[in-house]
């Protein structure tokens, strides 16, 4: 095994507790979705448009060619996510009800990951006629239709009748969403271990919708019939088997003496698991072919850990449904990218070849060699096509541009695509801009801090926020938080919220008077002060009474990684205590930068915080500053300098010093593309570039150097307040040491992904 599996095999897993799970879901609005307004509905005019007398223009054109509902109406990137709740993950039948999370979840999943709008709709029957009949009159609300978590053999049955009766696409995604991205997973292990798939002897244990779908999948695509062994509850379904039979399962019925999963999957090469958690041994494991292929993928439990099939064999490749082990074969890497693409040629129907078009477009990406941006997402580890990475991650990026084109073309060569993509090349880059970037940009970060865990101290450890992020931080698996306070205060705080910190590995409590470390703090800032009118006891004062001295003294001697504060004190307060401590890095300047992630895109701010009338040499440091802040979150650089003109026009005093700015960038020959001075509107619509073919930028900026502190801060908190974007920072970027300030009354989230920023040093 290299360094880098084993680095893959030993992720943590991610640590939340079933309160954690419960607040997540109860905290501000119940649940996981709201519905967002995609027109102005403010003037009595807008209100005449969008409904009565407005609105009848649209019903006619709709009513003459239903067609139009695609135009004008939201149908067409609309998709139901619709359950019963009889096999809820591998929970078993809960009610509908009950499958109302999952049912949101998938919702958001769509929405997060190819930008397709879903909502849930849960049905409360479990007779079949009757969920047909709720469900086969909506084709007009939607564009497709998502069943979900409904069990064997009923679901066969509903999607089958859904698929005649409705016009739209219909796809259980448990039958063929987990089918495509397992066999996706199983082309990439047949090749590892050069096996010919005709010859390849499998076993799938779960004959339900996911292990009935897989087989047809799998013999499409060059399975043998009698190379695959079906077992359910009652053991083989074999040939004859009367018990516990229904037609899907017999048509997959093998002529075989093995009679239990034991005797069936001696031998065999591979093992499908779409079933329950632990039926498998580990002397079944130990009975498999040399190279056995093992895809244990019930949830939230695999049939067998990835640990104990480790422990027995050495030679096994090995994926489950879970994101805490390698090789994930989840149907999330399916379904918003299959109906992402049905949906953009407004495909009738979901067929064979555009599954398998999905399968082999996954496993294809696998193959491929992973470029830095993508590295990011796969928590610092760069993959490589192998035993631990048969299938990409739910988090790479390339997914929404590699998915559904192949989708989309299989459907226009199938037929059933009613509107064609003319320009294919156009189609992928349109894709590439639907990627939400807000949790993109944060995730990587978590991720990365996951794998690297930091000592990070939070200086204002007795506020309330503060421990909840501080809990949080340690819970999410990103090092240890150091809470600065009197400890008796902080624990009957915590312990008021409902969190008892004794015995919380993770979290320590330092107070700062008492503290062993205070005489080195005071002395170590002594040295740095005594020439600037501080006395001995005024610097042992500020470290024994102030905590962000403190904390920022920690982190300067190394006895802390990262620093977080601001909850309690104005930026620039807690900056100036901060500076008493921390110098800028060498040869760096100490700027802001605040993340706008607003619909589609993350733009970088700068100087959101610091120099309030920078000159062109400020001008054009800040823009190198922030271009490596951009790097560092993954993005390539594309700077725009802003101003109120562009390109010269209108003349004024405050655009020539940005044009002077650009001059210094070009003499300091910086390896990142810049170009200004420009308006706002210039640098972040491509169109409106293009008036200007000389422009050095290759695509709309992602990175805006304000032409001063004013106009940077007040352009965010207005998109943050009036644009219905997130804002996140300033972050602190050019200081020695990783410190981050959060603004005065940030909530628990803010302060972590803040401490997340800084653990990652962001600024640094
Ligand atoms: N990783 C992923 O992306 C996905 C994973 N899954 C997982 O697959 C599993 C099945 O889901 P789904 O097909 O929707 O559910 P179904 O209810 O449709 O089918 C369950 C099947 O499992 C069989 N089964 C149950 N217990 C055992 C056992 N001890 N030994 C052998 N077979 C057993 C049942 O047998 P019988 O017919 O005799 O009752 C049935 O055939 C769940 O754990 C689910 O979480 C599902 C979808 C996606
Ligand atoms: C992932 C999924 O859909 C399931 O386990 O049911
Ligand atoms: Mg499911």
């Amino acid at each position: 095994m290299t360094s880098n599996d084993n680095n893959l095999r030993k992720r943590t897993r991610p640590t939340f507790t079933d309160q954690e799970a419960l607040t997540f879901h109860s905290r501000g609005r119940p649940g996981k979705l709201e519905v967002v307004a995609t027109k102005p509905m403010t003037t009595q005019r807008d209100l005449s448009l969008a409904y009565s007398p407005g609105v009848a223009v649209p019903v006619l054109a709709i009513a003459e060619d239903p067609s139009k509902a695609y135009d004008l109406t939201v149908k067409g990137n609309l998709v139901g996510v619709i359950s019963n709740g009889t096999a809820i993950l591998g929970l078993g039948n809960r009610g509908a009800q009950a499958s109302k999370p999952v049912m949101e979840g998938k919702a958001v999943l769509f929405k997060r990951f190819a930008d397709v709008d879903a909502f849930d709709l849960e049905v409360g029957t479990e007779d079949p006629e009757e969920f047909i009949n709720a469900v086969r009159f909506l084709g007009p609300t939607f564009g497709g239709i998502n069943l979900e978590d409904i069990k064997a053999p009923e679901c066969f049955i509903i999607e089958a009748r859904l698929r005649e009766l409705m016009e739209i696409p219909v796809f259980h995604d448990d039958q063929h969403g987990t089918a495509i991205i397992a066999a996706a997973g199983i082309l990439n292990a047949l090749e590892l271990t050069g096996r010919d798939i005709s010859r390849t002897k499998l076993v799938c244990n779960g004959a339900g919708a996911a292990g009935i779908a897989s087989l047809e999948i799998l013999k499409a695509l060059g399975f043998r019939d009698e190379n695959v062994i079906l077992c359910d509850t009652k053991g083989v379904v074999f040939k004859g088997r009367t018990e516990g039979m229904n037609q899907w399962k017999s048509a997959h019925a093998t002529d075989t003496p093995a009679r239990t999963l034991e005797e069936a999957i001696a031998g065999a090469d591979v093992f499908f698991g779409l079933s329950v958690k632990g039926a498998v041994t580990r002397e079944m494991v130990k009975a498999m072919a040399a190279n056995p292929i093992i895809f244990a993928m019930a949830n939230p439990d695999p049939e067998i850990t990835p640990e104990d099939a480790y422990a027995v064999r050495d030679d096994v490749i090995m994926a489950t449904g879970r994101s805490d082990y390698p090789n994930q074969i989840n149907n999330v890497l399916g379904f918003p990218y299959i109906f992402r693409g049905a949906l953009d040629v407004r495909a009738k129907s979901i067929n064979m070849e555009m599954k398998i078009a999905a399968a082999k477009a996954l496993a294809k990406l696998a193959q491929e060699d992973v470029p830095d941006e993508v590295a990011a997402a796969y928590q610092g580890a760069r993959p490589r096509f192998g035993r631990d990475y048969i299938i990409p991650a739910p988090f790479d990026p390339r997914l929404i541009s590699t998915v559904p084109p192949a989708v989309a073309q299989a459907a226009m060569d199938t037929g059933v695509a009613q509107r064609p993509i003319v320009d294919m090349g156009a189609y992928k880059a349109q894709l590439s801009a639907r990627r939400d970037p807000v949790a993109g940009a944060l995730q990587r970060t978590v991720e990365r801090v996951r794998r690297y865990p930091k000592r990070v101290v939070f200086a204002e450890g007795e506020e309330e926020q503060v421990i909840r992020a501080a809990v949080s931080f340690v819970g999410q698996g990103l090092g240890t938080a150091i809470l600065v306070g009197r400890e008796e205060r902080i624990r009957e705080t915590a312990a008021g919220l409902g969190m008892a910190l004794d015995n919380r590995e993770g979290i320590e409590i330092h107070n700062a008077r008492l503290s062993q470390r205070n005489a080195a703090y005071a002395s170590y800032l002594y040295d740095r002060l005594q020439r600037k009118g501080y006395l001995f006891r005024d610097c042992q004062r500020m470290i024994n009474q102030d905590r962000n001295h403190f904390a920022a003294a920690m982190v300067a001697l190394g006895d802390a990684d990262a620093m977080v504060t601001g909850v309690t004190r104005n930026f620039s307060v807690a900056l100036d205590d901060v500076r008493h401590v921390i110098d800028p890095k060498p040869g760096h300047r100490v700027i802001g930068v605040s993340l706008v992630l607003a619909r589609g895109r993350t733009v970088l701010v700068a100087d959101t915080a610091i120099t309030e009338m920078p000159d062109a040499k400020d001008l054009a440091e800040i823009a190198v500053e922030a271009a490596g802040v951009a790097r560092r979150l993954g993005y390539e650089p594309r700077v725009a300098l802003l101003a109120f003109s562009s390109f010269g026009h209108p003349p004024g005093e405050r655009s020539a010093r940005v044009q002077e700015a650009v001059r210094i960038l070009d003499g300091r020959r910086v390896d990142f593309e810049y170009d200004g001075e420009m308006a706002a509107d210039v640098a972040l619509d491509k169109e409106l570039m293009a008036q200007y073919p000389f422009c050095r930028l290759s695509d709309a900026a992602n990175v805006l150097v304000m032409p001063a502190f004013h106009s940077a801060s007040i352009s965010t908190k207005m998109m943050q307040t009036l644009g219905g974007s997130t804002v996140i920072g300033p972050l602190l970027v050019g200081l020695d040491r990783a410190v981050q300030i959060v603004p005065l009354g940030a909530k628990d989230t803010d302060i972590v992904n803040m401490a997340a920023l800084a653990a990652f040093n962001v600024g640094g």
